[in-house]
């Protein structure tokens, strides 16, 4: 049987017969794998106008309506506009990354699928299931801070109307919230009609949104300029906290600016992914930047930061100038933001279920696409029920780090997922087995010599039709010393990359570490550091694939300064993953061996590649020539 092995370190092929045990765990897909292909696509509805109201409408929520106010009291002072440009450019940096990923893998599934093919099985499917901490966990936890913000209009939480009300339920001692899962019902309703649908009301619900917003900053402007700006000391009056307290808040506020990659979700429903989804992520996370440090320069001039209400900063901001009128007008800013971050949050998870169920990761069902509206109806349908009853049963607040988890994880797995398409991508063509039925009688058997009565399946073909083109003596002459070349390359990269992770992780781990003596904290940061410096200078050296990958020509997007870009942004969100505190990690640890038990039993015996049979890339021509034919 074939499997080429030849992968220079990382580009381990096999699946089928060739890996067993832990070999599921570093299979990996096609860039255009041939199983997706196989599959019924969805609409391809989406402008980059429709991405761009997408990614402001997932991002925009709490952050700057409700953490501001901590952030500049605790730990930024007035210079709150400078974490926000912080957290902003370390975003853009995760940002950058999936604008090239998203280009150049352009099918739903968002960095499970980058990670899956870049990485590996394994890791990508611990980033599937990590993102359903993000998307439904996150959607319950935003659809429980609507409410109380909503009862504002009502005058109170006391005043809701007593089917929309909290209520405590006594012999199970939970606060539940009817409202909550209504607003998740309801935005499932919405995403049930169709992408065009649910990205205009989307746009609708984020412009009044970002009018709130233009509002706080024109009217605020004018209160200031009319009755004068808080006068802060020139010398630490700015920055009352230093830059610590300025990096400190910047780590806080990268909340604000979690949603862009929702855009990225939605790639097979783009009219034109190569152009638009670059556009449409960094279009809306440049118009929430900007947004934000307005908006909080406003606030930090209007009142001291020292007075600002932790709760409702903006709102009380406004009222300690008379204008009360304008906390109703916050507070709609607020619940639109607050209404399509929860689009943004219940939008991406049904695409992720559908391309890990399409990859044979999780059952058929959550990869059916409903032939009149072209969306993944069923696993929408199950994602809205599943996370209307835990809004509806739990306040999730607690787990609000969870959700911060999967984003992060996303996101590095995104930044290394760059620097391995660049300088090793996956050169194997796996053929399910699946598929090999319709392959099969288009091969035809080379050798001759076998006794004519014996039927061969078609996976025995595919096979003895590789073996003999591999064993060809013409082709071993033709391995000549640039692919020699080209495996050492391949193979130093791929170690090069592998100790840029280690020190990245050694490096964070022991600043952060604060039990530990100062002495071995300094000594491992100092190895890290070393680690790090290295790789980058031996990644910055070595020639990134340009041939068969190569990627500026076609008119997609490159993620610029690579190997320095990627890896500044794995190094960030490491950081920020680890600090989020053992509590948080020790709930996200349950979550994952659940996610390991899934797949043994689960996604490993069913993974679509189980049975791929793993092809050098010079025969994908040939193969997928075949797979044309054949399907048309
Ligand atoms: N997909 C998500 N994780 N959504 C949550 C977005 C949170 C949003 N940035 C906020 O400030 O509230």
């Amino acid at each position: 049987m074939i499997v080429k092995d030849d992968n220079c370190g990382v580009s381990f092929g096999g699946g089928g017969r060739g890996l067993r045990g832990f070999g599921s765990l570093i299979r990996r897909k096609q860039v255009d794998s041939v199983h997706n292909r196989r599959h019924a696509q969805l609409a391809r509805k989406l402008s980059a106008v429709d991405l761009v109201g997408i990614g402001v409408g997932a991002t925009i929520g709490a952050g700057v309506y409700i953490l501001i106010g901590t952030v500049a009291r605790e730990q930024a002072g007035p210079a709150l506009v400078l974490s926000l440009l912080f957290a902003g450019i370390a975003a853009g940096l995760s940002a950058f990354c999936y604008a090239e990923l998203a280009c150049r893998c352009p099918s739903a599934g968002s960095a499970y699928h980058y990670t899956y093919i870049c990485i590996g099985e394994g890791v990508a499917w611990l980033v599937g299931w990590s993102l359903i901490l993000e998307y439904t966990i996150g959607a319950s936890a935003v659809a429980r801070g609507i409410t109380p913000n909503l009862a504002l209009f009502f005058g109170g939480e006391n005043n809701l109307p007593s089917f929309l009300a909290r209520h405590t339920l006594p012999a199970l001692g939970i606060v539940v919230d009817p409202c909550a899962a209504a607003l998740i019902l309801l935005v499932t309703l919405l995403l049930c009609l169709g992408i065009k649908e649910s990205s205009m009301a989307q746009s609708i619900v984020t412009t009044v949104n970002v009018c709130v917003m233009l509002f706080i900053i024109l009217a605020g402007g004018y209160l200031g300029f009319k009755s004068g700006w808080v006068g802060y000391e020139l010398s630490n009056g700015y920055f009352p906290y230093g830059m610590n307290g300025i990096f400190a808040g910047s780590a806080i506020v990268f909340f604000s600016y979690i949603g862009f990659d929702s855009v990225s979700s939605t790639a097979e429903e783009v009219k034109n992914p190569q152009r638009d989804l670059p556009i449409g992520i960094s279009t809306a996370l440049t118009i929430c930047c900007i947004l934000y440090m307005l908006v909080a320069a406003v606030i930090v001039g209007l009142v001291p930061y020292y007075e600002l209400n932790p709760d409702t900063p903006i709102s009380s901001a406004f009222s300690s100038y008379g204008m009360e009128w304008a906390v109703y007008i916050i507070t709609t800013g607020a619940v639109t933001a607050l209404f399509a971050s929860l689009l943004g949050s219940v939008l991406p998870q049904p695409r992720v279920f559908m391309a890990m169920a399409r990859d044979g990761l999780l059952p058929p069902f959550f990869s059916d696409i409903h032939k009149g509206t072209q969306i993944p109806l069923k696993s929408t349908i199950v994602t809205g029920v599943f996370a209307a009853t835990l809004a509806f049963f739990m306040d999730v607040s607690q787990l609000a780090g969870m959700v911060s988890v999967g984003t992060l994880l996303a996101f590095t797995t995104v930044a290394v997922s760059v620097l391995i398409i660049r300088y090793v991508p996956p050169d194997e063509v796996p053929i399910p087995s699946s598929l090999l039925t319709s392959v099969g009688p288009l091969l035809t058997h080379s050798g001759g010599d076998i006794g004519e009565d014996r039927a061969i399946s078609p996976v025995e073909q595919l096979h003895d039709k590789s073996e003999a083109l591999l064993g060809h003596p013409l082709i071993i002459k033709e391995q000549t010393k640039d692919e020699q070349n080209e495996k050492s390359r391949r193979k130093l990269a791929a170690w090069t990359i592998a100790l840029l992770c280690i020190g990245i992780l050694v490096i964070t781990s022991a600043a952060s570490a604060e039990w530990c003596p100062r002495i071995l904290r300094f000594t491992f940061c100092g190895i890290g550091g070393i680690l790090l410096l290295c790789s980058i200078i031996i990644l910055a050296c070595i020639k990134q694939d340009d041939t068969r990958h190569s990627f500026g020509h076609s008119g997609g997007f490159a993620c610029p300064f690579v190997p320095f870009l990627p890896a500044a942004c794995i190094l960030i969100n490491t950081y920020l993953l680890i600090d989020l505190g053992v509590d948080t990690w020790l709930r996200v640890s349950i979550w994952m061996w659940i996610g390991v038990l899934v797949y043994v039993f689960y996604g490993r015996t069913h993974s679509s590649l189980l049975h791929a049979i793993y092809v050098p890339s010079a025969y994908a021509d040939e193969i997928h020539r075949s797979q044309a034919i054949h399907l048309a």
